[in-house]
């Protein structure tokens, strides 16, 4: 794409082009006509013709922009400087209109892959969010889903462009989308998803542009249910790298599966007789032998987890890695010559160790495998001769035989894990994800490359016809007004290859029957048939080599290899010794022949059966809608922040990306029939569409009541400039989105006012419950607080009552007690006064008595011996007066009355004694009951009062005595 040397004034910022960075920006500071002198910005003076110049978007966001055609100047460096920009700030993807522009970060960016990325991109329509890999599988699937019709994703760019991983993550976005329930333990998106890691495995190698580069192309076409859900899936592979099975060139690497399988569990190498990968022929072509980063022997288990769970039985995985270690082993057959003339024998012992491993582990007789290898059987008519093959060609044959086991079992497993997922033969709709190699031009380009650049142009087509041709057409066919759009159509180049009879893939088939043909002849013949084609060029200084015009630059091949490249038979030799393997493994990947192919040609070439694989492709791309990702390398050290500016410009070149963007400004890349357009944006003028029939003229009211120019209004169509569709879209969600918003704040008054209303009834009753409630338990403290102090009072009244009792009673008790003890002491007092009165008047009366006993004993004494002598005298006297009795009579008498008043005395004192006692006993019993304590001490005084009255009645005993004695 070339600038149009617009604005270019004195002062104006410009990019002026330089074929080593690409473009350098400055300021004009001259122009000499066709030339301009321009002060860069890298501080140096650069004078370019005019062609070269190309005006600044000064006023571009700094961020850049996220659609390329949204910027005011298309031209190379403004789209380069856009996406060098954005790769700066980690925005690796940049829409072009419809095409995804994906930079790979060389680095992981995990926040922009994870599940609420997938959430947020699910159903978001497209341009409203940043752009994204999953936007467009989104639309992808979203278009399916609307309109029925199968969509194609096509992931392009170079080798390490991030193709592969790109394709991951569409399939993981779109199992996200279309995943379902597990059956029997794994989904078919979970298959599908893990015959990810099985293919690399199998198919992907280190090379100098990718550690994990794809050796094949893969086409996945991912079916769905009437329900949007994954019902099937199927992988479609193309073109493995045969060569690197036996050819590895330094720093590259084997297949990984060979390193995986030298990194296995100790019990598998030594099952597989392997060793380090430095003893393999095979693999120590180069001194690469590990990657920084990667454990094989983490991979290698990975790897079988995800055989696992795509379905390859444990056994069938043993025989698969059986026959990856016999192929290692085949590798390091070396070979001598033998006896006989261009004879060979294997070389020495390791050689014969090898070839013995090799035919233990393919299950097949040894001796037949050595002869496979060195000899060959030729068919005559007349007989069939056994030929030995000298060691060169032994050689070539042990690669050949390696070679075709390792690619039937890399189609193998393609097989299983479509079998084993399974087809859905219901499916609707279908989304294919092709990830296939970009356009590649080495320094030496051999037959893959012809084929890869071919499925280039191939899909160069293919987006043509998309984007270009079908577009024109349908400008002409609904009689707009349009000017040509200029593209490269590539189909010259197609015929060049493709072209049956007279392509070069015809000749090269050709060449390859011919047994007697050699690189050489077949060169020529091109030389000779496309001496005059455009795109076909014959270079000087070489007698082999050729060089086609590709849409995206000249490569020059290398014819060399050509014919052996293409040659895909099997020789018989090699079909027959495996074919009789007893490992039924080995068996299945050599079926036997049918009869008639095997009579008929031996022969099949890669060639044609690639163009036919293409031929398939296109027509079930061209049965779909497809979507376009580009993926671009910022830079060959595979290092992240590094944005190298030429290499990026011609992968856009090459990828069609200029173009498309060209074509999408100066055409009309949407368009919409009238009705779908009417129904689509009517909403914007309902003006226009009141009391109008005509859908063509509703439609251009449309559009002029929004002020759109530049738009067409074909027969049955309306065509919109690139970014229209996007301001209609604007400005339809704008007014849906008032619209939704007054409905919304409608229904959302309304909601309101009913939740409102509800809620206050709600409110109304619960209060009146919460306070029925708050009233009953305050009723209830109330009552328990009158209960409680009902409670107390009673509790303390009791226990007052108690006290007062106990205290009353022990009052009663002292009261009681002391007035006893007053009253005993009181008691005590009279009885003691009493007995001492009585103790007195005894002993007065003992004392009187005493004294007048003693005084009356005295007076009797004295009187008796008073009247002794007086009766002496008298009686002297009577005696003399002789008997005088009647004195003595008298005296007698006198003495008797005496006794008598004295027996009456001793009766009193009796009497009062008695009395005295009576009283006692009264008192006694009355004190009895409440003095029981004080028993003791009355019964002391008892005692004492008993010895009182033994005391009293002690004088009267005496005075009894006395009178005893004195005879009264
Ligand atoms: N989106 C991404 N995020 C992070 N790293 C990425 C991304 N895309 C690619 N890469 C890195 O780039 C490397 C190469 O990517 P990938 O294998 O997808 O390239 P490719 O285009 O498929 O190459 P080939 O054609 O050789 O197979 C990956 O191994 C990965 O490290």
């Amino acid at each position: 794409m070339q600038g149009t040397p617009v604005n270019i004034i004195v002062g104006s910022h410009v990019w002026v082009e330089d074929s080593e960075v690409a473009w350098i920006d400055g300021e004009v500071e001259k122009i000499n006509g066709q030339e301009v002198v321009i002060q860069a910005t890298i501080g140096k003076t650069v004078t370019a013709k005019l062609s070269k110049i190309y005006p600044k978007d000064v006023e571009a966001p700094a961020g850049g922009v996220d659609d390329m055609t949204k910027l005011s100047y298309l031209h190379e460096p403004g789209v380069l400087q856009n996406l060098k920009i954005r790769y700066e700030l980690n925005e690796i993807y940049t829409y072009t209109g419809n095409i995804l522009i994906a930079i790979n970060p060389f680095q992981r960016l995990p926040h922009i892959y994870d599940a609420h990325m997938m959430q947020q991109y699910k159903g978001a329509p497209f341009g409203e969010l940043s752009p994204h890999v999953f936007a467009v599988a989104d639309v992808a699937y979203r278009a399916m889903i609307n309109e029925g019709k199968s969509n194609s994703i096509l992931v392009s760019g170079e080798s390490g462009a991030g193709k592969t991983e790109t394709t991951k993550m569409l399939m993981r976005y779109l199992a996200y989308l279309g995943g379902r329930a597990v059956t029997e333990g794994r989904t078919v998106e979970q298959q599908v998803l893990e015959s990810n890691p099985v293919l690399e495995a199998f198919g992907n190698a280190k090379t100098v542009r990718n550690n994990n580069s794809s050796r094949f192309g893969k086409f996945v076409e991912i079916q769905f249910d009437k329900q949007g859900r994954i019902s099937g899936a199927a992988i479609r592979t193309y073109l493995l790298e045969r060569s690197r099975v036996c050819q590895i060139s330094d720093p590259e690497r084997n297949y990984h599966c060979f390193y995986l399988l030298c990194a296995a569990p100790q019990e598998e190498i030594e099952k597989y007789k392997l060793g380090h990968p430095k003893t393999f022929h095979y693999l120590n072509q180069s001194k690469c032998f590990e990657l920084v980063g990667i454990s094989d022997a983490h991979d290698y288990l990975a790897t079988r987890r995800a055989m696992d769970i795509v379905g390859i039985s444990e056994k069938e995985q043993e025989a698969i890695f059986r026959v990856v270690a016999a192929i290692l082993h085949i590798g390091n057959i070396d070979f001598t010559k033998g006896k006989e003339v261009d004879s060979s024998v294997p070389k020495d012992d390791k050689a014969k160790f090898h070839l013995k491993t090799a035919a233990e582990l393919l299950m097949c007789d040894l001796k037949a495998l050595e002869d496979a290898l060195c000899k060959r059987v030729m068919v005559t008519p007349e007989e069939v001769i056994k030929r030995s093959l000298d060691p060169q060609s032994a050689v070539t044959s042990r690669d050949g035989l390696a070679k075709t086991v390792y690619s039937r079992l890399f189609d193998w497993l393609v097989n299983k894990i479509n079998n084993s997922i399974g087809q859905d033969p219901n499916s609707r709709s279908l989304i294919g994800v092709l990830d296939i190699y970009g356009f590649e031009s080495f320094k030496t380009n051999s037959f893959e490359q012809f084929c890869i650049n071919f499925t280039n142009e191939k899909l160069q087509q293919h987006f043509n016809q998309h984007v270009f041709k079908m577009e024109q057409e349908e400008y002409t066919k609904e009689a707009i007004d349009w000017s040509y759009i200029e593209f490269v159509d590539n189909q010259d180049v197609l015929d060049l290859i493709e072209k049956k009879p007279g392509g070069i893939v015809a000749l090269l088939d050709e060449a390859c029957m011919f047994p007697k043909s050699t690189h050489e002849t077949f060169a020529n013949k091109l030389y000779q048939t496309f001496k005059t084609h455009k795109r076909f060029i014959k270079p000087k200084l070489s007698r082999t080599d050729f060089a086609v015009a590709h849409y995206a630059g000249e490569v020059l091949y290398q014819s060399d290899l050509f014919l052996d490249k293409n040659k895909d038979y099997v020789i018989p030799e090699h079909q027959d010794l495996l074919g009789a393997s007893k490992c039924p493994f080995v068996v299945g990947l050599f079926p036997p022949l049918p009869e008639e192919s095997s009579k008929s040609s031996k022969f099949s070439s890669i060639g044609s059966r690639f163009k036919l694989q293409l031929q398939q492709l296109m027509e079930t791309l061209n049965s779909t809608e497809p979507h376009y990702i580009r993926c671009v390398k910022p830079n060959n050290l595979l290092k992240p922040a590094i944005f190298e500016n030429v290499n990026i410009m011609q992968q856009l070149r090459c990828g069609g990306v200029l173009e498309a963007i060209r074509i999408s400004c100066a055409g009309y890349p949407t368009r919409k029939p009238f009705f779908e357009f009417i129904n689509r944006f009517g909403l914007l003028s309902p003006a226009a569409l009141e009391g109008n029939y005509d859908e063509k003229v509703a439609c251009k009211k449309i559009l002029d009541s929004i002020g759109l120019k530049g738009y067409q209004i074909g027969k049955t169509k309306v065509f919109l400039r690139a970014g229209q569709m996007a301001e209609l879209d604007a400005r339809r969600s704008e007014v849906l989105s008032t619209a939704a918003k007054k409905i919304q704040r409608r229904i959302r008054t309304h909601q309101a006012q009913k939740r409102f209303i509800v809620l206050r009834k709600a409110t109304i009753s619960l209060q009146s419950i919460c306070r029925g409630r708050i009233s009953c338990k305050v009723f209830d403290n109330l009552r328990r607080e009158a209960a409680a102090v009902k409670i107390q009072k009673n509790g303390r009244r009791y226990y007052s009552r108690n006290i007062y009792k106990k205290l009353h009673v022990a009052a009663l008790a002292v009261q009681t007690g002391l007035r006893a003890m007053a009253a005993r002491k009181k008691f005590r007092f009279r009885k003691q006064t009493k007995a001492a009165t009585i103790v007195q008047a005894q002993w007065r009366c003992h004392r009187a008595t005493s004294y007048y006993k003693k005084l009356k004993n005295g007076v009797i004494l004295s009187q008796t011996r008073w009247r002794g002598r007086l009766a002496r005298r008298e009686l002297r006297k009577l005696k003399m007066a002789s008997r005088e009795t009647g004195a003595l009579k008298e005296a007698k008498d006198m003495l008797e009355k005496k006794v008598e008043e004295l027996t009456y005395r001793v009766q009193l004192e009796k009497r009062l004694r008695g009395d005295l006692e009576e009283a006692k006993t009264q008192e006694i019993t009355k004190l009895q009951s409440s003095m029981e304590e004080m028993r003791k001490k009355s019964m002391k005084q008892m005692r004492c009062l008993s010895r009182n009255a033994k005391l009293q009645r002690k004088p009267l005993k005496k005075l009894l005595l006395l009178l005893k004695k004195h005879k009264f």
